[in-house]
């Protein structure tokens, strides 16, 4: 796929507050052939109803604790309220869009991760049903990807977005993938004053990540960005959701955010 495509991390965090000129930019995008694809997350929503249902939210190494009533509960928010919500919004500010579940159509093939002992039904992906994605583009619209796998068996499994959002990208064979969140790129404090990285390394990430200067929800970001750029994708760009027209500025100019390289 050519730079004219671009996959899309939108993170819990920030979808609610996603203002309707997000939105309409990708429209915009849209209008002027460039497709990009949705994978979203929704973890504080996840939460919010678990604990509306008394089930208490545990997480082993940033990775939610998954039994089937957990599954029932992540399902229903993900592929449910919080997909809809997406392609609701796109459609309002005029963008075409369909939203799935990585269980419609095989999207999302997985397999249990190597920690399944303490994480229970939690996916590591090993296929996307690429042609399903292409397909939806040529017909018009934003495809919008709910990050829940599905094994050989039939069994559902709950996927960490990010990891979701990488392995897509890197299957799709996009360049350039951006990670909307709350944060406006990876900070460090420097001389007592927090400062946005332009560009980081692998080495300094995973230098960042011994000194906890990067830790909780940024961890599953990078580990994505790197697994992804060790594959076809080029870029990968950490961004503020709520700066106006970010994802024009990611894509066109590049100069937002932090940008990871391989080197
Ligand atoms: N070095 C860092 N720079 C910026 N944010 C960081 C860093 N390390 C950890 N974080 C945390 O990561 C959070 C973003 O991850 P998360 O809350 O999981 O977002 P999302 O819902 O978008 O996936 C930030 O709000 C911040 O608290
Ligand atoms: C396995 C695992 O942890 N899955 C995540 C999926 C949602 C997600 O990742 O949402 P954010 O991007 O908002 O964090 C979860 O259940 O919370």
């Amino acid at each position: 796929m050519s730079k004219q495509h671009f996959v899309m991390k939108c993170g819990g965090s920030t979808l609610a507050a996603l203002p309707d000129a997000f939105f309409e930019e990708l429209r915009e995008m849209q209008e002027n052939g460039i497709q990009p694809v949705i994978v979203h997350g929704g973890g504080p929503a996840i939460n919010e109803t678990l604990g509306k249902l008394g089930i208490e939210s545990r997480f082993v190494g940033g990775l939610r604790v998954t039994d089937e009533a957990t599954l029932d509960v992540v399902e229903m928010v993900l592929a449910g309220r919080i997909n809809k919500e997406i392609v609701r919004k796109l459609q309002k500010n005029g963008a075409k869009s369909i939203g799935l579940s990585g269980t419609d159509g095989s999207l999302i093939m997985v397999k249990p991760v190597a920690n399944a002992h303490d994480v229970g039904l939690v996916g590591e992906v090993t296929g996307v049903n690429a042609s399903l994605i292409k397909g939806i583009i040529e017909l018009g619209y934003l495809p919008v990807i709910a990050p829940i796998g599905i094994d050989e068996a039939g069994q559902r499994y709950n996927i960490n977005a990010d990891t979701a959002a990488g392995a897509v990208a890197s299957q799709l064979g996009v360049d350039t993938m951006i990670v909307v969140t709350d944060v406006p790129g990876i900070m460090r404090t420097v001389n007592g004053e927090k400062v946005v990285l332009k560009q980081v390394t692998f080495a300094d990430i995973e230098e960042m990540i011994q000194s906890e200067e990067i830790y909780g929800g940024m961890i599953p970001k990078v580990r994505a960005a790197m697994s992804c750029l060790h594959g076809n994708v080029k870029e990968v760009l950490i961004v503020d959701g709520s700066i106006p027209r970010v994802l024009s500025r990611a894509v066109t100019e590049g100069n937002i955010g932090t940008r990871i390289v391989r080197e």
